[in-house]
């Protein structure tokens, strides 16, 4: 008998995938979704139980996590092959793998892979229809749907896998292997691109015939190869379930059993791409789709030249929890600089500034610190160079600190913990050192390697010193740039201006950014109109590490957009409308497909109860945010639902969309306010809007919507034990039973139980309630009382009655 690792798992309380780490590290082979022998199994339970289970330790950094997963590929694809036949033989489908001996050219295969691709399209059952542009969509058909259709039929039902390594085996070491698959792979997949990259063929083309695609056919056969299936690295757990042929709900189960809760439409990453076809044992090679289109990428193949590089400011986030003192701290430092530097000169806010050092500069990110903003935080880190965790000396770590960190940690930049408000008498600075040494950020003075500066943005005091340390930090990390080539930057913030258009605030990574150059942003593009620093002062070239806003954009870029400069309009606007191009296609292509379990699925959705609400906010990044921070607003009862979210005011057009809507929308503003035509409108149409300036309220208040649609919570409160100690059966009314109340005080309108021998045998409602002849509304207790209970004449001398009332609560929404 054999014991299924995930019951080992569910009985030491941890996944799946972490018995099969045990296993692994006391040399047991298992898998997560296999079983093992019991004597195994108890040496797993002893191992773990003697304290021997891993160390969590931190999840890899994506490098690192990359490297390693990398470098097990090649013995994953050896194990692989030893029994993949067995396994594929095995599915439902009744696929085929047949292997291959002979090395083929290069130019061969590809001929061949048209015409079986021809020869495919003949055999399988034709794709559903998909939904127009047709042409458009055929020329550019996506890489996805080229992947998924080379899994090439050769005969119904077999499907031939190309075995891209098989021919390798001869080689001398894994590495060479690994590098040789790769290269061939990547070699492949260009060729594909270039040669044939949307187009399926038509059976009609490829001047196949019958006999010669039979011949092919047994060749095939013969020669087959087991093939590295391509997978994009943005792909949902559907399309990976089709891509490597598997029955969705072997996917979802598998993916339960590594301890991850995934619905069909949920991307899968490219970690669980990994682990999932090694569970299934199946060769998968992970692609990037977009490094095609990826304008960013291009510009960063290009290496600078090492003389041209010189040395760039700092750009620097402050994190932390909410009222430590970040924008304080901001203010502070921003102002000793006007105070000490440039006196008079009025700050313009810009979403980020720039500070002078001993001659050297610092760029601020001036992002807002709130919860709701964790997602342009997150943006901001990878912006940014160097953090500042501020944690009040007063509070201490807080949630939101871990969570500053956290994201600090994982965009792998450092930080520089400030200790704020130390002017506070209660301040206590040892207390923060202690408790972040404890989560393993020791402080430089104790021996570790955090530097942590104590300040007081009330004060003044320590602020020199952190510029200091932010600085030598910056001096370490050798930041440089060249300035001699074109611009890349990063947009932070966005809005609309009136008179101005689209407008952004940008900060220059690498080169420099001149008036007049033309650019791609994202999906949109431009030309550098006008550019200011954070001082307000006109600029006519911005350098690397330093802010400015700009305008001059075709329609308004979105925050944590890639800014690059190019060599035209013309450039700018094809790369940009094909960046957007392929980001569309790439939506539509995933858009959820209409199956019965969708149907279910919506059909259960109907019982949620969903808020409609339509969002808009004075930039793109609030917008975001409250997007992200309203998207997690939801239980198992009720739910927003964003029917629309956009920069600017709210104008009448909103009001017809909230109205359109059933039920109708609340529409929310941030930091904006109605048009007088869509104030009118709104009393026209009965539609809510409501404004705010604080995230916070915005948020509470749509917990509070949410309650409201909940099921009110029901409890009940007993009034009274009455004993029957007589029944009056009284012609055409019924059971009238002579009562005397034991306990509580008996109201008319309760609910009642008629318990006997201690057991509930009805439930209902007092009929009637009389002293002597008289309706009363209440009787206390030590009271004699007649009742009726309605509906139920049965009632003996003996019965306990005990009353009820049902007391509604609101339901509140937590979250
Ligand atoms: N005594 C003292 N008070 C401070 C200091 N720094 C900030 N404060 C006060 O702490 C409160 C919160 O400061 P903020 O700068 O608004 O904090 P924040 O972290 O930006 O807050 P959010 O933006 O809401 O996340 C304000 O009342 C400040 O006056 C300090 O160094 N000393």
């Amino acid at each position: 008998m054999k014991i299924k690792v995930s019951e080992v798992a569910r009985e030491l309380g941890l996944k799946a995938k972490e018995v099969v780490d045990i296993a692994k590290e006391i040399g047991i082979e298992a898998k997560t979704r296999g079983e093992i022998s019991p004597m195994d199994a108890a040496k797993i339970q002893e191992y773990f139980l003697n304290g021997g289970k891993k160390e969590e330790k931190p999840k890899p950094k994506k490098e690192e996590a990359k490297k390693e997963v990398k470098e097990e590929k090649p013995q994953r694809r050896r194990r692989s092959r030893g029994s993949f036949n067995d396994l594929v033989k095995k599915t439902q489908k009744g696929i085929e793998v047949v292997k291959k001996a002979e090395p083929k050219p290069e130019l061969e295969k590809k001929e061949e892979k048209q015409e079986i691709q021809a020869e495919t399209q003949k055999s399988k059952p034709k794709p559903k229809p998909k939904p127009q542009p047709a042409k458009k969509r055929e020329e550019k058909e996506l890489q996805i749907n080229v992947d998924l259709a080379d899994m090439d039929v050769i005969e119904e039902n077999q499907v031939e896998l190309l075995d891209l390594y098989f021919n390798d085996l001869n080689l001398k070491n894994d590495e060479e292997l690994e590098e040789k698959a790769k290269t061939k792979t990547q070699q492949q997949q260009q060729k594909q691109k270039k040669t044939q990259p949307v187009k399926r063929k038509k059976p009609s083309e490829g001047g196949i015939t019958k006999e010669t695609a039979k011949k092919k056919k047994k060749k095939k056969k013969k020669d087959a190869e087991i093939k590295t299936i391509v997978i994009p690295k943005e792909v949902r757990v559907y399309e990976f379930a089709e891509a490597i042929n598997k029955p969705l709900e072997e996917v979802i189960e598998a993916l339960r059993e590594l301890g991850e809760e995934r619905d069909k439409n949920d991307f899968l990453g490219e970690e669980y791409i990994e682990t999932l076809a090694e569970e299934f044992e199946i060769p998968v090679e992970v692609y990037d789709p977009l490094a095609e289109f990826d304008y960013v990428k291009k510009y960063d193949s290009v290496e600078d030249d090492e003389n041209d590089l010189v040395e760039r400011p700092p750009i620097v986030t402050i994190m932390g929890h909410v009222d430590h003192g970040k924008t304080s701290l901001l203010d502070r430092i921003r102002n000793s600089r006007v105070a000490a530097k440039e006196a008079g000169g009025i700050t313009q806010h810009i979403g980020a500034y720039m500070v002078e050092k001993d001659g050297k500069k610092i760029t601020f990110i001036d992002t807002p610190g709130h919860e709701a903003f964790t997602e342009m935080r997150a943006r901001g880190a990878q912006v940014t160079d160097i953090a500042i965790i501020v944690v009040a000396a007063d509070d201490g770590v807080m949630p939101q600190t871990k969570e500053a960190i956290a994201h600090a940690q994982a965009a792998e930049v450092p930080f520089i913990v400030a200790v704020n408000k130390i002017d506070k008498p209660q301040a206590n600075p040892d207390l923060v050192k202690s408790q972040l040494a404890e989560m393993g950020i020791t402080p430089v003075e104790w021996g570790g390697e955090y530097e942590f500066v104590n300040v007081s943005a009330k004060t003044g005091e320590g602020i020199d010193d952190l510029l200091e340390t932010i600085l030598l930090q910056a001096e370490m990390m050798e930041l440089k740039a060249n300035p001699k080539r074109k611009a890349k930057a990063v947009v932070i913030e966005s809005r609309v201006e009136k008179g101005k258009g689209p407008v952004a605030t940008i900060i220059v990574k690498n080169g420099t950014l001149k008036k007049a150059d033309s650019f791609v942003c994202g999906k949109t593009y431009g030309r550098v109109r006008l550019m200011i620093d954070d001082l307000g002062k006109p600029k006519k070239e911005v350098l690397p590490g330093e802010p400015a806003e700009i305008t001059g954009f075709d329609e308004v870029p979105m925050a944590g957009d890639v800014l690059v400069a190019v060599e035209s309009d013309k450039i700018a606007k094809e790369t940009a409308e094909k960046w957007k191009e392929f980001l569309e296609e790439r939506e539509k292509s995933k858009s959820t497909k209409a199956t019965l379990e969708d149907l279910q699925k919506m059909i259960l959705e109907g019982e949620l109860k969903k808020l409609p609400v339509i969002v808009k906010a004075d930039t793109q990044g609030s917008v975001e945010a409250i997007k992200g921070s309203l998207a997690k607003l939801k239980n198992e009862e009720v739910k927003v639902d964003i029917i629309h979210s956009d920069v600017g005011a709210i104008t009448e057009n909103d009001v017809i969309l909230a109205k359109a809507s059933e039920p109708h929308a609340i529409i929310l503003g941030f930091n904006v306010r109605p048009t007088s035509g869509a104030k009118n409108k709104a009393k026209q149409e009965g539609i809510e809007i409501r404004t705010y300036s604080i995230i916070y309220d915005l948020i509470d208040d749509v917990k509070e919507l949410l309650s409201g649609l909940m099921t009110p919570k029901v409890t009940e409160e007993v009034t009274a034990t009455i004993e029957v100690r007589d029944v009056f059966m009284v012609p055409k009314v019924g059971a009238v039973a002579g009562c005397y109340v034991q306990d509580g005080v008996v109201h008319r309108g309760d609910f009642v139980r008629v318990i006997r021998d201690g057991v509930v045998i009805y439930d209902s409602k007092l009929a009637s309630l009389k002293r002597f002849k008289d309706d009363v509304k209440e009787v206390g207790k030590g009271f004699e009382c007649g009742i009726m209970v309605e509906g139920y004449n049965d009632v003996k001398v003996g019965d306990i009655l005990e009353t009820y009332r049902k007391i509604e609560e609101k339901a509140k929404f937590e979250g």
